[in-house]
């Protein structure tokens, strides 16, 4: 019988951590889901926590301006995320969030409160609690994975793309007036990347070891492909 749950241990794959960053509208949050559906892992969205506590300061009256306003409600909500990659969830104080997260306002507003270094602090640890939490492994996707949540990922990626084609794919997902508004579609776009870039406080950025992907001129499916077999490489090196 030990012989057995020996074996087992020696040969069930190691659990792969996979870090996937960068700029808005680059393909992270599908990508990220299919590769985890595909590969059997968990899937956590860091962008939606960082919406959720927004969403929870405009709600509670809080000046998403004023730094140490934000800074004192920062340890307030309660998140909790869910990492099915076929379902994933978010819910701040036991309220369903995912639809008020997507809002104009929130998007509007999240890079202010993203900036605070309490925000972060407080979103690194729960981020890194549901990271370690689990045998499969995980894809978490953000702005900061590879250069501060897990800087020991066992793959970290860093996906681009032109604004250009960043633009045509949200406008893609708009529909009536907003999607004429390409033009305000790709100057929000830019707007929020500067402001994420230029903080003082784990900025958007790639890790030295980040494999960087320009999926301008490619499909999902073929960045999909792409991150599968970097995983794979690695899984079996
Ligand atoms: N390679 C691609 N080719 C064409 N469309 C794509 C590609 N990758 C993603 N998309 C589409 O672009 C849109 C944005 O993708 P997604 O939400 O995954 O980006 P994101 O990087 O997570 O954005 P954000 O950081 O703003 O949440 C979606 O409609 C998605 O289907
Ligand atoms: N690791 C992260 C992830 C996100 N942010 C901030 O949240 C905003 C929304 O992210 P989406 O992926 O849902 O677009 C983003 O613009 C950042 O301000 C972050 O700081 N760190």
């Amino acid at each position: 019988m030990s012989v057995t749950v020996e074996t087992a241990a020696r040969t069930a794959p190691a659990a792969v951590i996979v870090g996937i960053d960068g700029p808005s509208g680059t393909g992270k949050s599908s990508t990220s889901k299919a590769v985890a559906a595909k590969l059997g892992l968990r899937y956590l969205d860091t962008g939606a926590q960082y919406r959720a506590i927004t969403w929870w300061m405009l709600n509670n009256g809080i000046d998403v301006r004023d730094a140490a306003a934000v800074a004192d409600a920062a340890g307030k909500p309660s998140l909790v995320s869910g990492t099915d990659p076929a379902a994933p969830t978010i819910t701040v104080d036991g309220q369903d969030a995912a639809g008020p997260i997507r809002t104009q306002e929130v998007t509007a507003a999240v890079s202010a409160v993203s900036a605070v270094p309490e925000v972060r602090a407080r979103l690194t640890e729960l981020q890194r609690g549901i990271a370690a939490d689990g045998p499969r492994g995980i894809v978490v996707e953000g702005r900061d994975i590879g250069t501060t949540v897990l800087p020991d990922a066992d793959v970290k990626i860093f996906l681009t793309a032109s604004a250009e084609a960043r633009a045509a794919r949200r406008s893609g997902e708009l529909s009536g007036k907003d999607r004429a508004d390409l033009a305000a579609t790709q100057a929000a776009l830019v707007k929020r990347d500067a402001a994420d870039s230029g903080r003082k406080t784990s900025p958007l950025a790639k890790a030295d070891d980040a494999v960087e992907v320009d999926t301008t001129e490619l499909t999902l499916n073929q960045v999909i492909e792409c991150v599968v077999t970097l995983i794979e490489e690695k899984r079996t090196a």
